[in-house]
């Protein structure tokens, strides 16, 4: 009975991110990547759509359903569409196994016990026998490939939807942060907020991002280009098309970077001499959806005189190193027996 059991348990390292949850199952790598919506039916918890159906109905959603993004910068708002949709995400990667022996999760540096704890009972909810909690920046450098076990230090850099997290990482430890709820999620809502103030137009979600997507840099790229978009007018409440150029996005969105430069900047200084010497001989590894934003890697060389490089998989970084400390636990053991915490 034993080893029927354990044949069909499974382990699993996640990303429940702001803008998106990424699971790694152990032997198979990412088997889930969905965005982190879920629709419940107003009376009852009961799941009606989550991840990418869900998310379509942002903005869209009729008055029988409650539509919810469980995270709001970095940590659950939500509990318990947090728990139902989890849930779901699980049992998806789950595929044939019966259930979860051991969850990774990363979780924002900066969070409360009162936040890590509504991690690990939203984790024991979606079904995990035991889970342990990851720092996310560490998860991600080890995902981006950063040589974390050495005795050099590398710097890595995570710009999520909600958080962006900075780190200096040294022998498996974490050396000097700096954790801002300040990301992409922020920046959507200066396109938001500037389109409503300058041009009396309400824009949605999906169009924001989009145009930060499209149009958003941090950096001139010497042309000016421009999309049009369809919102509504603030005062007669009729559709609107408007022609919105990237000099526009590039000014609105100013202020969340100059929030981002600043973290890493303070990181620079709470980081020992020696330390500062290896990451500017190595570079800043850059990861998180945010790292995708145009120019942002040339703004972040400029401003520090430190080379600067795009992860690889930029936005799979921190599931990809909840993976690695699952598949290699004797290798990061020190890492989990820190963060261990069985249910
Ligand atoms: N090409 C792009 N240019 C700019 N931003 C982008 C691009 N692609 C994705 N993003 C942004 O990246 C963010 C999502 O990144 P990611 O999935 O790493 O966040 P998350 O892990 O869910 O969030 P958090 O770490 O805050 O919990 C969103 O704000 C999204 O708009």
């Amino acid at each position: 009975m034993f080893r029927l059991f354990n044949r069909s348990a499974c382990e699993i390292g996640i990303d429940l991110g702001s803008a998106n949850t990424l699971i790694y199952r152990n032997g198979q790598g990412i088997v889930l990547a969905e965005p982190s919506v879920v629709a419940l039916e107003c009376r009852g918890d009961r799941l009606i759509a989550a991840g990418e159906e869900a998310s379509q109905l942002i903005g869209r959603s009729p008055t029988n359903m409650v539509l919810s993004r469980p995270l709001r910068e970095g940590v659950i708002a939500d509990f318990e569409s947090a728990a139902v949709m989890l849930k779901h995400f699980v049992r998806k990667a789950m595929g044939t196994s019966s259930s979860v022996s051991r969850m990774v999760v990363g979780i924002p540096s900066g969070v409360t016990e009162v936040e890590r704890r509504a991690v690990i009972e939203t984790a024991t909810h979606a079904g995990a026998r035991s889970v342990h909690l990851i720092d996310e920046p560490l998860a991600a450098a080890i995902g981006a490939g950063l040589p974390v076990t050495a005795p050099v230090g590398g710097m890595i850099v995570d710009i999520g939807g909600g958080t962006t997290e900075v780190a200096v990482l040294c022998h498996q430890g974490c050396v000097a942060s700096q954790s801002v709820r300040v990301a992409g999620d922020a920046m959507n809502e200066c396109i938001t907020q500037y389109l409503r103030k300058h041009y009396d137009l309400i824009v949605g979600e999906h169009t924001a991002e989009q145009l930060k997507i499209d149009l958003g840099s941090a950096a001139g790229s010497g042309g000016d280009r421009s999309i049009e978009v369809c919102g509504q007018d603030l005062l007669s409440s009729l559709p609107r098309i408007h022609v919105v150029h990237e000099s526009e996005v590039r000014e609105c969105i100013r202020e969340p970077i100059r929030t981002i430069v600043d973290a890493v900047r303070r990181t620079l200084e709470l980081t020992p001499p020696q330390l500062v010497a290896d990451i500017y001989r190595r570079g800043i590894v850059l990861c998180g959806g945010g790292a995708l934003l145009r120019g942002l890697d040339e703004l972040l060389a400029a401003e520090t005189g430190i080379c600067v490089h795009i992860a690889e998989s930029p936005l799979a970084c921190v599931a990809l190193g909840t993976g690695q400390v699952l598949e290699n636990p004797q290798k990061w053991s020190r890492v989990l027996s820190a963060q261990a915490l069985a249910v």
